[in-house]
């Protein structure tokens, strides 16, 4: 009888947790820190009461006590010692529940050093499930054991891709001829990503799709729209949300009017994305909450570029401007030196307006107010020791500023450099990471990530080229 979570449920469930935290807010006075721990605990409640068979429970009370009440009123799960909260499950990773599933395993109790040890066992298991504390001990931790790691659940886990460039078309090469290009394998590799994820002991909660997840080489061939249409029937093989990133390959197949209704808009199509949350209607940059306490950021990083926009426009007047004063080549993809930063100024790159960069230093001093962990995402790279400088954003180093301003950001993601690249930021800590190209990705090998997140840190779990990482938390 195990029933997946629901939007309803899930949503009563956050009104609750939001009377609660008001309330105790009340109480406590407003104080900023007793309010992050409170979200957090909300949070970890939550992500556990969504592992239980939610339809079997009406009521959730967490007064000092926690109770979890079955359709019929009686608390069948219940706990009396203050401000404990279940963490994890025992036995190891999460598993699927089944109704009766919950029997026979240890559920761990944390708070501060503490565990308190709940051996379940299950006396019914339809139409509402019985769950029965038969066993508890108290233990307390002074270091921490494997036994604790192999239990530890990310509070949530999400999917990031990068450079897909799908085309029907043979394999040729960059520029330079240096990497080759395999187009029609690229969606091989993206079905890869895709098992792999809707595999995964933990479901990712959303996808990020760095960007270019066409190549341009479709529009010569008229078929952008086919294109297309083939890479995102492979990501709604699952019904996991897919957050898109626009590239420079995005503009070689549309007009940017165009991409703004289109289904690469995915503020169109993404229920957590309020209007509310984005600099302008003409800018693609928004940010969402998937879980309490952590915003992700998505950046257009072609806001000033002189790719989809009319040549007539105010914008493409003042993107050229901005080349121009470093690039005198008859073609603009051509870079103006052979290296240094200055080669970034190129046509196939871009950059970041005024309004955006104040939109997102006031969403960012937002989540410094409430201690929230920020991960920005762009398609351009802009750490200059993150990716070949060539693929640097044209202002990168004003976004890097803001980002050195504010306390929130932990991470930093973009693709477009399809060797990839990692730095950790001296000064502030904050992790800059460049995901493998899939486009460049031998056919027989993958390059994806599944990052799964905790209270202190980020786990990407690469694939194929794409390497393991972790991200402390500055
Ligand atoms: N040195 C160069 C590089 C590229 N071009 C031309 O620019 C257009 C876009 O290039 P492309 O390699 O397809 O862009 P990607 O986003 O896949 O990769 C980004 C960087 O190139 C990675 O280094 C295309 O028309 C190229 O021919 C150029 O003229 N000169």
């Amino acid at each position: 009888m195990y029933t997946k979570k629901t939007k309803e449920n899930c949503v009563d469930i956050q009104q609750w947790c939001s009377c609660y935290l008001l309330s105790r807010h009340e109480c406590c006075g407003s104080h900023t820190s007793e309010n992050t721990r409170l979200n957090q605990w909300a949070a970890i409640l939550l992500q556990h009461i969504h592992a239980f068979p939610t339809s079997t429970l009406s009521t959730v009370r967490f007064s000092n006590r926690l109770i979890l009440k079955n359709e019929t009123g009686s608390g069948c799960f219940y706990c009396a010692v203050p401000r404990w909260f279940v963490c994890s499950h025992g036995g190891g990773r999460q598993r699927k529940l089944k109704a009766n599933s919950l029997a026979g395993f240890h559920h761990v109790w944390r708070w501060r050093r503490c565990r308190l040890v709940v051996n379940v066992s299950c006396l019914c298991d339809s139409p509402g499930i019985y769950v029965k504390r038969t066993h508890t001990t108290v233990i307390l931790k002074t270091t921490p054991t494997m036994d604790d790691c192999a239990q530890e659940r990310p509070l949530f886990t999400f999917g990031v891709i990068a450079d897909i460039q799908y085309a029907n078309i043979d394999d040729g090469y960059n520029y330079s001829r240096s990497r080759r290009r395999y187009y029609r394998s690229s969606l091989q590799l993206l079905r890869n990503a895709q098992e792999s994820w809707s595999e995964s002991a933990v479901k990712p909660e959303f996808i990020l799709q760095l960007g270019d997840i066409i190549d341009g080489f479709n529009k010569g061939h008229n078929a952008s729209e086919r294109a297309l249409d083939t890479v995102l029937r492979e990501f709604s093989s699952s019904p996991v949300e897919v957050h898109h990133v626009w590239g420079n390959h995005e503009f070689y197949n549309f007009s940017r009017s165009a991409l703004l209704g289109s289904k690469l808009n995915s503020t169109l199509h993404t229920d957590r994305i309020l209007s509310e949350t984005r600099p302008g209607p003409e800018i693609y940059a928004y940010h969402f909450s998937p879980f309490p306490g952590f915003t992700f950021v998505v950046l257009d990083a072609y806001d000033v570029s002189l790719l989809g926009r009319e040549e007539s426009s105010e914008q493409y007047k003042s993107a050229m401007n901005v080349i121009r004063q470093y690039n005198n080549n008859e073609d603009l993809n051509c870079p103006p030196a052979c290296e240094g930063l200055e080669q970034r100024f190129t046509m196939f790159n871009g950059g970041f307006s005024k309004e955006q960069l104040d939109w997102l230093d006031s969403v960012l001093s937002s989540a410094d107010d409430k201690r929230e962990r920020v991960t920005i995402v762009s398609h351009l790279p802009v750490h200059p020791c993150s990716t070949d400088p060539i693929c640097l954003a044209w202002n990168f180093d004003e976004l890097l500023g803001i980002i050195r301003s504010h306390s929130s950001v932990v991470c930093f993601m973009a693709g477009h450099d399809h060797d990839g690249g990692y730095v950790k930021d001296k000064d502030t800590g904050v992790h800059h990471l460049t995901l493998e190209g899939v486009i460049e990705t031998l056919p027989d090998s993958n390059a994806f990530g599944t990052v799964s997140v905790y209270e202190d840190r980020m786990v990407l779990k690469g694939s194929g080229r794409t390497r393991d990482r972790v991200f402390l938390f500055p």
